[in-house]
This record gives structure tokens, C-alpha cells and sequence, in this order.
């Protein structure tokens, strides 16, 4: 998770999430070490009783017991803060498959102890936009998915934009609507 900060342009998280019932069945051993206070990762190597194989510091790191709420309090409200007065900001959730960016990242919406950053952010956006006075806030949201070189508008019901990613020296890369279907 990248995160831009007043103080550092970038901040780097780490999330673990718990071993799964089908990890436990077939009696995977956990294998990595969460030191939320010193923010690091400690790697062991199971074949070798368990010997240390290497330690990673980060920014923060969030243990198998981390609540959502905790994440987002800690790592991502300064930079929801940050936008709110007007800086760019990015949040994005990197790891392998299975690994629990969508729960991070998304959660379960219904339930408020497991939503995660994006509906946290809506919220924290929506509550100081309806305290705020005398300033006028223009809120845009799009949702994209892309996958296997393929990208798709997530809002778009049945799938009605037909959209392509292009790279453009000076825009950099972009999305580009091509057609309407
Ligand atoms: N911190 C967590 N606490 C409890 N369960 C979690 C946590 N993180 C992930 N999980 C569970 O682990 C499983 C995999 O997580 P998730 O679907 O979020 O992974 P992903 O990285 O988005 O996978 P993919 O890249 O395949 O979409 C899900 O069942 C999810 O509920």
C-alpha cells in the first residue's frame, strides 16, 4: 500500500492475514513473524526448524488480529485529511492472489467493524463534506478493473463501455473510451 504523507511522499504497509481453515487442513505452517512495534516482518524457513531467513522493515505493519479500523485510523486517514485540503493522494493494495487486498481494501460494506479502506473513506469524505460550510466539494468516482491486459468500467452496467489503455508520452498512460456498445 503506497501512501502519500505531508512528511514522506511515500509510506509502505504490510498486512498478514490469518492461515485459512483449507491452509490449516492442510496443516501449512505460518511462517512469518509480525513485530507491530518495530514495524517488521520476520521470514522462517519451515525446512530448517524454523531458522530465520530474513527481516523486513516497514512504515507499519498489520498483524493476523489487526482490525480494519486500525489500518485505516493509522495509515490511511492522514492521507484522506491530505486530499480533503486538496493534495493528490493514492491508495493501492499489491500482493498475490489470496492474499486479502480485496478485504482490505473493500471488506465486508454491511458490517461496520469489517469495512474496509474504500468504504471507510467514503465515509470519512461524506461526514466532513456534511459538517463543512460555505465550500463547495465536486466528488467523481470511477471503478476499473483490469485484467489479463483486459479493463472494464465496474460501474458500467453490462459492461457498456468499451474501454483501452493507452500510453501516451505525455499523459502517461490513460484510460480512452472507444465505443459505446
Ligand atoms: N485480515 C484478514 N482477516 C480475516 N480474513 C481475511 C483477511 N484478509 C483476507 N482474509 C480472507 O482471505 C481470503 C482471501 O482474501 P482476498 O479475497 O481479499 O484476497 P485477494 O488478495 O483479493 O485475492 P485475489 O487477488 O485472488 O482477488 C478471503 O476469504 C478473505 O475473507
Amino acid at each position: 500500500m503506497s501512501i502519500g504523507k505531508k512528511s514522506e511522499t511515500v509510506k509502505v504497509v504490510v498486512r498478514c492475514r490469518p492461515v485459512n481453515k483449507k491452509e490449516e487442513a492442510m496443516s501449512h505452517e505460518k511462517i512469518v513473524e509480525v513485530d507491530v512495534k518495530l514495524g517488521q516482518v520476520s521470514v522462517r524457513n519451515p525446512k530448517a526448524a524454523g531458522t530465520l531467513l530474513k527481516t523486513f522493515t516497514f512504515d507499519a505493519v498489520y498483524d493476523m488480529l489487526s482490525k480494519q479500523h486500525e489500518l485505516y485510523d493509522y495509515s490511511c486517514k492522514p492521507l484522506i485529511d491530505s486530499v480533503l485540503l486538496g493534495f493528490n493522494g493514492t491508495i493501492f493494495a499489491y500482493g498475490q492472489t489470496g492474499t486479502g487486498k480485496t478485504y482490505t481494501m473493500h471488506g465486508l460494506p454491511t458490517d461496520s467493524e469489517k469495512q474496509g479502506v474504500i468504504p471507510n473513506s467514503f465515509q470519512h469524505i461524506f461526514t466532513h463534506i456534511s459538517r463543512s460550510q460555505n465550500q463547495q466539494y465536486l466528488v467523481r468516482v470511477s471503478y476499473l478493473e483490469i485484467y489479463q491486459d483486459e479493463i472494464r468500467d465496474l460501474l458500467c452496467k453490462d459492461n457498456c463501455k468499451k474501454l483501452e489503455l493507452k500510453e501516451n508520452p505525455e499523459l502517461g498512460t490513460a484510460v480512452c473510451v472507444c465505443d459505446f456498445l
